[in-house]
């Protein structure tokens, strides 16, 4: 997942679109940028890293103009050499630039057709350079020596019909505006909102709503699936649907773990999803064992919390808070490489041990997916002295890579791949293990909005809402970027770095 984010104002925006990389940070630890437009000159900082390591003082002097777009990065295409930190830019036509959070699907076809077709050239392994590029080439075709938001929409159009799967978009394009759009499936979030001032309105895009609620912008509403909208640098808004054909299906493992509880996606609150998932969840519990002897509720923090403490709350049983989780340590999950990941848990999470002494505990995360967090964090609760340990998992077993912007490329890293729960559970070396079932997150998520059909629950029953997705393609994907393969590419990676300001 990345986080984007972009904004028109009468002031100076540097401050503010570092503010939101902050509020997004969750969405992506290992890389951030941001690009702003002075008058005809656009100026850059982008690097790998967390955002306060990423911009200081002398980068932020540069950051000069009134509009900007900006990014932090959890890579799922190329790898992760700073070269790949987004913004990327290209000079033809306008100067234009974009940050990407998804995945194209059908990247390598793409790569193949600007090179041979559109005579373009893609330096890094990105599939958001392409992304870029097939933009760039669309409204290069229309010959304008001035872009208009017509132009725009038109381009948009363009790569709807050539981009395949996941693609949620802020550009900006020098001395014009900025301009965002999301693929006709929706998959990733995207909103916008505005700001009313003395000196007339500023408008706001972000992947998530805490980000405007953070800068002081009201919430407008999401941007539609295959749907464009452009803020001319004078505050116009644009806005026009520029796909043919949409279906909505948004990502539901946005709201099991990615997005801030604080933040309302397609019109559903992230934070009531995950209360209806605990009590789900403790219905089943409550079908499944109707004599369960658990003594207390322990959630894994961060994300959990929320669907742990409505879980104890329905069976009625103390929810208490036995890890502790060192708030200087970023999310593991995304983070790059299985070592790290594994070192990480330990060094983010110790137990209190009175909470765990002689008691029959039930731990509760909100997903298992390699089942780093779960082992080690089982055996932490047996160390600290637990009688029985029990596990449940706000949602269903990850049995599938995902292709639309998380990196989970290789069934076999997961740990419910293959294995039927009863051999989860031993893997683990929990008590029990209950998950949730598929159909009551999917109904924990629409309930808050009966208007979305379907989610994209691909993670969790191979079920890829693009149709476009190949048992070869998943083949060729585990095969380039499984943990072992990305390690070897990272470690060698030197890469052409066409930035930076400061
Ligand atoms: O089975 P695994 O491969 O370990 O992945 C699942 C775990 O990773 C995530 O936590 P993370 O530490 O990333 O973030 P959090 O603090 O927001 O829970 C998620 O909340 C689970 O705890
Ligand atoms: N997680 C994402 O959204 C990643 C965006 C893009 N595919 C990259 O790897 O940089
Ligand atoms: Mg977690």
């Amino acid at each position: 997942m990345c986080g984007i984010a972009g904004l028109v104002s009468s002031e100076e925006v540097n401050q503010e679109l570092y503010e939101a990389l902050t509020v997004l940070q969750h969405r992506g630890q290992d890389a951030a940028g941001i690009v702003t437009c002075e008058g005809d000159r656009m100026n850059l900082r982008k690097e790998s890293g967390l955002v306060r390591d990423v911009f200081h003082t002398r980068h932020m002097v540069n950051l000069r103009g009134g509009m900007g777009i900006a990014h932090v990065r959890y890579p799922t295409a190329g790898c992760t050499s700073s070269a790949e930190a987004q913004p990327f830019y290209v000079n033809s036509p306008y100067g234009i630039t974009l940050a990407h959070n998804g995945n194209l699907t059908n990247a390598e076809v793409l790569k193949r057709e600007l090179f041979v077709q559109d005579q373009r050239h893609i330096n890094t392994d990105s599939d958001s350079e392409v992304l870029l590029n097939v933009f760039a080439h669309e409204l290069m075709e229309l010959g304008k020596l001035r872009v208009g938001p017509e132009d725009v929409f038109q381009a948009v159009a363009g790569v709807h019909r050539r981009c395949r799967g996941a693609y949620t978009v802020v550009a900006m394009i020098t001395g014009f505006g900025i301009i965002a759009f999301r693929d006709p499936n929706g998959i990733r979030p995207l909103v916008f909102g505005e700001r009313r001032t003395p000196n007339g309105t500023d408008y706001m895009i972000a992947s998530e709503s805490v980000a405007l609620d953070v800068l002081g912008f009201d919430l407008i509403r999401d941007v539609q699936p295959g749907e464009a909208i452009v803020i001319e640098k004078d505050g116009k808004l644009h806005t026009r649907l520029c796909a043919e054909q949409t279906r909505h299906t948004p990502c539901i493992f946005e709201y099991v773990y990615f997005a801030r509880p604080d933040s309302i996606i397609d019109d559903i609150s992230v934070y009531k999803a995950r209360l209806r998932m605990g009590d789900h969840l403790a219905d089943k519990i409550l079908r499944l064992r109707p004599d369960y002897d658990i003594d207390v509720v322990i959630p894994i923090p961060d994300t959990s919390r929320t669907s742990a403490l409505q879980l104890a709350n329905r069976l009625g049983v103390k929810y208490r808070e036995g890890f502790i989780k060192n708030r200087y340590i970023g999310r593991t999950f995304i983070m790059p490489g299985q070592n790290l990941r594994k070192k990480s848990v330990r060094q983010k999470l110790n137990a209190i041990d009175l909470e765990f002494k002689g008691k029959n505990v039930l731990l509760v995360d909100d997903s298992i997916v390699r089942g780093t967090t779960s082992t080690q964090i089982i055996q932490m609760a047996r160390d600290a002295g637990a009688n029985k340990v029990y596990f449940a998992s706000a949602s269903p077993p990850v049995r599938y890579p995902n292709v639309y912007g998380i990196d989970m490329p290789a069934a076999h890293e997961l740990v419910a791949y293959g294995r039927t729960d009863m051999e989860v559970q031993r893997e683990l070396g929990c008590d029990w293990l209950v998950y949730q079932d598929l159909e009551d997150l999917i109904d924990s998520v629409r309930r808050g909005n009966p208007k979305i059909e379907a989610f994209d629950t691909s993670c969790f029953n191979g079920e890829y809402v693009t149709g476009d997705i190949s048992q070869d393609y998943l083949d060729r994907l585990s095969c380039h970027r499984n943990d072992g393969a990305k390690a070897r590419r990272d470690s060698g990676s030197s890469v052409m770095e066409l930035h930076n300001a400061g």
